[in-house]
């Protein structure tokens, strides 16, 4: 077979953009392929606009504090085209790092259509056949929206359409108690819209209980409701929406979020019709990140598997590694990193402590630090929260916190975790995203790029590209 290209990555998010900046910056012919917009779901509807969401919200909350430390602020005054024109802003001043003018310059033919998939090698784009020995999935996922009776009636909202809002809610009802529902539950309720979770097990049910509970604790003081159950049917029209749920009450507000998870983009492009292989929720891949076809990698949010930002940067700097040097690269995830940037913040890393009891059951010490004993925590009065940290013996197994700027006391953990902190290991840590910890990375791996991506390494990829264009 004649190759156009080395490698075809299809989706320009987070997964996709690392993957072929990488395999570009070691001198290999990539195509890189983008439907929508560059940058995908983190830059575009999830993580960037959610964290600028929150800091509008954090400004509004510090303002409605009477008088602390023996200073008054004036009461919020919310404006939310000034509110929008942050989110935005925050958008359009990282855009230029996930353009299409930036993945150029490294080396990448980017090319802005919808792919289809037509042969393990080969990929139908904008009306050309691209073949390569290796294909990159990184489609991401979709809000997933349950079939609850009369959903579709109503015009409801998921973070695709949440950040474009130009007028404030008057009330908003969110289904879904996970990651997202709590964050902008208390976005929302800080900058003065009525807010009610209906949510059916405990908020948040992948972290850590006590620390969940300290942050429910502090939404209820700030005015966000919670119902304990299933939202069960939806029914109104435009600013006038009621959601019964399954314990009998109903609710009434003028919008409705959908927040009850993700849905991986698997369909519609030629996996189907290949025969690649799913799992429950996306495409089932290896700990190399290949599909049931060898040739075909998939990575990020389309795969089944944990669904964050710094995860699809990991499996696309590991799949970049594996193409070009051909070095099998597995995942590892036992110091995985992960943080819900509501007030407080709440981070983990590793296991939580069910998961260590129930895998070390006796052998298993905890240790809990409150914040209540941290003189800084103190002097600034922000005491909320604690430090929780599995051991094995002495060694790390995992750790909860939950307090002020938690993701950031996540990094010290890692390495004590991977037993890793040299520069290089500094320098492809997994950081939890969007933390300023991820700065020692960039510092780290800066030092280390001109020999990563040296005249040695890239004779070496144009070696290993040229017996997969013979071999494949
Ligand atoms: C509201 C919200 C907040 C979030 N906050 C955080 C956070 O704070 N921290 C964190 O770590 N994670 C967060 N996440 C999760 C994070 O956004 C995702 O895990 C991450 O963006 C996934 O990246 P990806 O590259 O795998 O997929 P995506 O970013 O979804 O990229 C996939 C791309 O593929 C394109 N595509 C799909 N099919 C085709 C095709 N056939 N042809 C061409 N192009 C195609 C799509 O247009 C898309 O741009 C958040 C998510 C949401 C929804
Ligand atoms: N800070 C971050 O890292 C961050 C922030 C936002 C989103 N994300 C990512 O986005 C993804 C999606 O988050 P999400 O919040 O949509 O999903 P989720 O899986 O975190 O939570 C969904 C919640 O909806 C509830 N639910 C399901 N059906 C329901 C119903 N009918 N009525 C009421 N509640 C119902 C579930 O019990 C669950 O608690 C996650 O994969 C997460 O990793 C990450």
């Amino acid at each position: 077979m004649k190759f156009t290209h080395d490698v075809i990555v299809i989706g320009g998010g987070a997964a996709g953009l690392t993957a072929a900046g990488g395999c570009a910056l070691f001198g290999l012919k990539v195509a890189l392929i983008e439907a929508n917009h560059m940058g995908g779901e983190c830059l575009n509807n999830g993580c960037v606009p959610s964290k600028a969401i929150l800091t509008a919200a954090k400004r509004a909350q510090e303002a409605r504090e009477d008088t602390r430390f023996g200073v008054t602020l004036e009461q919020p005054k919310v404006e939310w085209a000034g509110v929008h024109k942050h989110i935005h802003d925050a958008i359009a001043h990282i855009a230029p790092h996930d353009s299409e003018e930036r993945f150029e310059e490294m080396g990448c033919e980017v090319i802005r259509d919808y792919a289809r998939i037509t042969g393990k090698h080969s990929v139908e784009v904008a009306g050309r056949e691209l073949r390569a020995p290796r294909i990159v999935v990184a489609t991401g996922s979709k809000p997933f929206v349950p079939p609850i009776p009369g959903v579709d009636s109503v015009p409801y909202l998921t973070n695709e359409n949440l950040f474009d809002l130009t007028e404030q809610p008057e009330s908003l009802t969110i289904i879904g108690g996970g990651v997202i529902g709590m964050e902008m539950a208390q976005a929302f309720c800080r900058l003065g819209t009525k807010v009610t979770v209906i949510e059916p097990g405990r908020p948040m049910g992948r972290d850590d209980a006590d620390s969940v509970a300290v942050v429910v604790e502090t939404m209820k003081a700030e005015g966000v409701a919670f119902v304990e159950g299933l939202a069960a049917k939806v029914s109104g029209a435009e600013v006038n929406i009621t959601v019964d749920i399954d314990n009998g009450e109903s609710l009434t507000s003028t919008h409705l979020l959908v927040a009850v998870g993700r849905q991986a983009n698997v369909k519609g492009f030629g996996l189907e019709e290949l025969g690649v292989e799913m799992a429950r929720n996306g495409i089932k891949v290896d700990a190399r990140r290949r599909t049931s076809i060898k040739s075909i990698y998939a990575i990020g949010d389309c795969r089944d598997g944990p669904r964050l930002t710094h995860v699809s940067g990991y499996e696309g700097s590991n799949v970049a590694l594996e193409i070009t040097l051909g070095i099998p690269t597995k995942v590892d995830y036992s110091a995985l990193p992960w943080c819900t940037y509501t007030s407080p913040e709440v981070a983990q890393i590793g296991l939580t402590e069910v998961e260590a009891k129930e895998k070390y059951g006796d052998k298993l010490t905890v240790v809990t630090e409150g914040f209540d004993h941290n003189e800084r925590a103190i002097a600034e009065d922000a005491t909320k929260g604690h430090m929780k940290v599995m051991m094995k013996g002495k060694k790390i197994v995992g750790a909860s916190i939950c307090g002020t700027n938690a993701g950031e006391l996540l990094l010290p953990i890692t390495q004590s975790m991977t037993g890793k902190s040299n520069t290089f290991a500094m320098g492809s840590a997994i950081i939890s995203y969007p933390t300023r910890s991820e700065i020692t990375k960039a510092a780290a791996f800066a030092a280390w790029e001109p020999t990563v991506f040296g005249s040695i390494p890239k004779k070496y990829a144009g070696f290993v590209a040229k017996m997969r264009r013979t071999f494949a």
